[in-house]
């Protein structure tokens, strides 16, 4: 049987202050969204009347505020601004106080949150491995039983264990972008999470990694969920509802995640150039709930079975009621 599609809502603490992200949260809750996902970033992928909330702090704000939505940030990187066995104490607290409802996205990083505060920005591939071994302390910590000492090459426990946990493990989604990500996330995730990308990359590349990975490691990869985040933006007027997705621009300039770019202002120069062409092709631009429920299909289609969709329609409530007309339309 098919795994059945979740819609989640991304509410963006980059673009959002974060009381309107918690009132965004709650109204998607009541709309029928089923998770509710939050960036976990130090500064913003845009510079001008952009914000930057902390995700854990809010994360707590809207878990209070809500009653049933199950609520991740999207994503963590846990390998240098933050230490691993803090992001897990963080997530073990959250996830005992609210049972079911907790997760944590894990990824290999972006220069703007971790070179402002550690003036580090280590490769792609030797990132890769730190979260790896981040990971495997996270792990160490939910699980022990006793106190934990580890050694690795990046991070050390001395007798360390986390007094406060929950009853089960905080379900962890890997996050891969590329191919290598992709068969990281199969081999040391719970579940995919990946960013919008071409359908045909998704099927072809992405998600094959990600099974072999899974695979490869003696799980069953058709019981764990492919998650993705994308943006969208809905209005009567197609030319407006396109430039509503300026904000998110940046993520479309492959350079981001390679080089130290982590000023906002440099980051918008180049968000600033991407033509209307690319964000059509690469994010949802809907003028109803019927473009909408054409556009979630194509990425179905594609793999994928947890939507997190970030709004960056003009008219914000509009962007979050319209998918009362999505919803049941794109669950299986
Ligand atoms: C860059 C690619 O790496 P990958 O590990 O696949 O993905 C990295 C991302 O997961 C992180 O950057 C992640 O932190 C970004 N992110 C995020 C990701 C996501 O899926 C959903 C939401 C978010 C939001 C978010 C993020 N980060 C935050 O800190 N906070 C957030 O809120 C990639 O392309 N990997 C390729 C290999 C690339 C590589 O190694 N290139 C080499 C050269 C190789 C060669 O040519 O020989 C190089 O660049 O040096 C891969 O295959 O994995
Ligand atoms: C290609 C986009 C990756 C996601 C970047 C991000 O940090 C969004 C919150």
């Amino acid at each position: 049987m098919d795994m059945e599609t979740k819609v989640g809502y991304f509410a963006s603490l980059e673009q959002y202050k974060p009381r309107d992200a918690l009132e965004q949260t709650v109204r998607a809750e009541n709309v029928g969204f089923d998770s509710v996902w939050a960036d976990d970033h130090f500064h913003p992928w845009y510079h001008t009347n952009a914000q930057s909330a902390q995700a854990w702090a809010w994360m707590g704000a809207a878990l209070e505020a809500t009653k049933r939505v199950f609520i991740s940030t999207c994503i963590t990187c846990p390998i240098m601004r933050y230490n691993p066995a803090i992001v897990a104490q963080t997530f073990a607290t959250l996830r005992q106080m609210y049972p079911g409802r907790v997760g944590v996205a894990i990824g290999a990083g972006e220069a703007m949150n971790e070179v402002p505060v550690t003036g580090e920005w280590p490769s792609v591939p030797e990132r890769q491995d730190m979260t790896v071994e981040a990971i495997g302390v996270m792990r160490q910590l939910w699980g022990g039983q006793e106190p934990v000492t580890f050694k690795g090459k990046y991070y050390t426990l001395d007798k360390a264990f986390l007094y406060t946990k929950p009853d089960d493990e905080v379900p962890l989604y890997f996050s891969g972008m590329g191919p290598k990500g992709a068969r990281l996330a199969g081999k040391y995730g719970d579940h995919l999470m990946t960013v919008a990308a071409d359908p045909s990359v998704l099927k072809n590349v992405t998600i094959p990694n990600f099974v072999k990975g899974a695979a490869d490691s003696g799980k069953d990869p058709s019981k764990m969920e492919r998650a993705m985040l994308i943006w969208y933006s809905v209005d009567p007027d197609y030319e407006k509802a396109i430039e509503g997705l300026r904000f998110w621009a940046g993520c479309l300039v492959p350079a981001m995640f390679k080089y130290k770019v982590y000023d906002s202002k440099e980051v918008e120069v180049h968000a600033n150039l991407v033509g209307h062409d690319m964000m059509k092709e690469n994010y949802m631009v809907a003028t109803d709930a019927e473009d909408l429920i054409k556009e979630i299909e194509r990425f179905k289609a594609a793999g994928i079975t947890h939507f997190c969709l970030g709004n960056s329609s003009p008219d914000v409530n509009l962007g979050i009621d319209v998918f009362k007309d999505v919803i049941p339309h794109v669950k299986n």
